[in-house]
């Protein structure tokens, strides 16, 4: 195991990250640069000029004297619920957010946009905290706009089924490019983009470690869309049907993009976590993928997780996750605890 990392890994509050290209809204940029190079390795210079750092004390000092406000039902699903810090909140989720719902307004005023769904990308690792992230967006987009109007939908829907990986020969690969039908999630973007209005796509459960072959997930004229997975940024050129002569990426459809960053250190306490839980959930369903795994030790699952981690998501993450982490317009770097460190932000406009 090249890592050979223990369960009992600390976080050492270490914060790195690179970057480039475009973004979004005047208010994110100028107050609290500085450059990255000191962070980061050779390899990585060239492009880290394209975005902005802000240090997490800088970035609230921007913000505070912005009032937001948030609802009482919005306060128990992020603080009760997703059990996120109300100074998390307001310091760095409700500024982004505000943002994001004002270039919705904006494009809803010009009639080449209205109607048209805003498309965020939330990428990043696995158990890197995507689907929380989604989640915390998810609940104050709609404290704005209204109940049902927008709909997460994760990548892990699109990947090929067990059975089809297993006959593939490509399960040691579950989450590499290979093992998504790209085709199938980009279309439904351009659909998005298109002005249609009803969309159904599978879902993947981590329970059963596969997609549900009975369930979908159906939505209608949303106004937001989040789509979260590792795989949201990859260059990974698809040809559509009804447009033969290009090839498409998921990243041609997105308004605006995040990579939620952490250090591998964390990622991988994360996933432990995860798998932990899961695992305990196991003993009381059969059908739960971890129930063959009940009868291992604590220690013993652990160690076998920890070689998954090592042998699949870890090349992952390096060999595809983290290259696509330029392309985000902000970055959002976490510490051990899931707190926000620091922002990074695309200094070029994209809007
Ligand atoms: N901001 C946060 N505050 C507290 N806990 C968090 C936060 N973000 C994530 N977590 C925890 O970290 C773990 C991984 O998070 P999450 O499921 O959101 O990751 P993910 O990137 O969506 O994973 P995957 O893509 O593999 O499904 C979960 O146990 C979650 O509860
Ligand atoms: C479903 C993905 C790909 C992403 O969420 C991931 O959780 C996964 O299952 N990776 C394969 C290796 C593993 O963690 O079991």
């Amino acid at each position: 195991m090249f890592l050979g990392i223990k369960y009992s890994f600390k976080n050492d509050g270490m914060d790195r990250v690179q970057s480039k290209k475009i973004v979004i809204l005047s208010f994110f940029c100028h107050n609290g640069q500085r450059s990255l190079k000191r962070r980061m390795n050779m390899s990585q210079e060239a492009d880290l000029t394209l975005h902005v750092r802000y240090q997490r004390d800088k970035w609230n000092e921007r913000h505070q004297a912005t009032p937001f406000s948030l609802s009482a039902e919005a306060h128990v699903e992020l603080i009760d619920k997703l059990k996120i810090s109300e100074h998390e909140i307001r310091q760095v989720y409700l500024p982004i957010a505000s943002r994001f719902v004002e270039l919705y307004h904006h494009l809803q005023q010009a009639p080449r946009t209205a109607n048209i769904p805003l498309i965020i990308g939330v990428a990043g690792s696995v158990a890197g905290g995507k689907s929380t992230i989604a989640q915390i967006f998810h609940t104050l987009f709609e404290d704005s706009l209204g109940r049902d109007s927008v709909t997460i939908v994760s990548t892990d829907s699109f990947l090929y089924p067990m059975k089809i990986m297993t006959e593939k020969d490509i399960l040691h690969r579950k989450g590499f490019p290979e093992s998504y039908d790209m085709e199938g999630f980009v279309r439904l973007l351009y659909e998005c983009k298109s002005g249609f209005s009803n969309f159904k796509v599978p879902i993947y459960s981590h329970d059963t470690y596969d997609i549900l072959p009975d369930e979908t997930l159906t939505f209608t004229r949303p106004k937001m869309v989040i789509v979260e997975g590792l795989n949201v940024l990859q260059v990974v050129p698809v040809q559509l049907d009804l447009l033969k002569r290009t090839s498409w990426i998921a990243a041609d459809f997105l308004d605006i993009s995040i990579y939620v960053d952490a250090e591998e250190e964390n990622q991988i306490i994360w996933y432990l976590e995860r798998v932990k839980r899961l695992w305990k959930e196991a003993r009381t369903n059969p059908h739960s993928y971890y129930h063959q795994f009940t009868s291992l030790s604590e220690e013993e699952l652990l160690n076998r997780a920890t070689n998954v981690w090592n042998e699949i998501n870890h090349v992952n993450l390096h060999n595809y996750i983290l290259p696509s982490r330029e392309r985000a317009d902000v970055i959002l770097h976490k510490n051990g605890d899931h707190s926000v460190t620091d922002i990074y932000v695309q200094r070029k406009l994209r809007i």
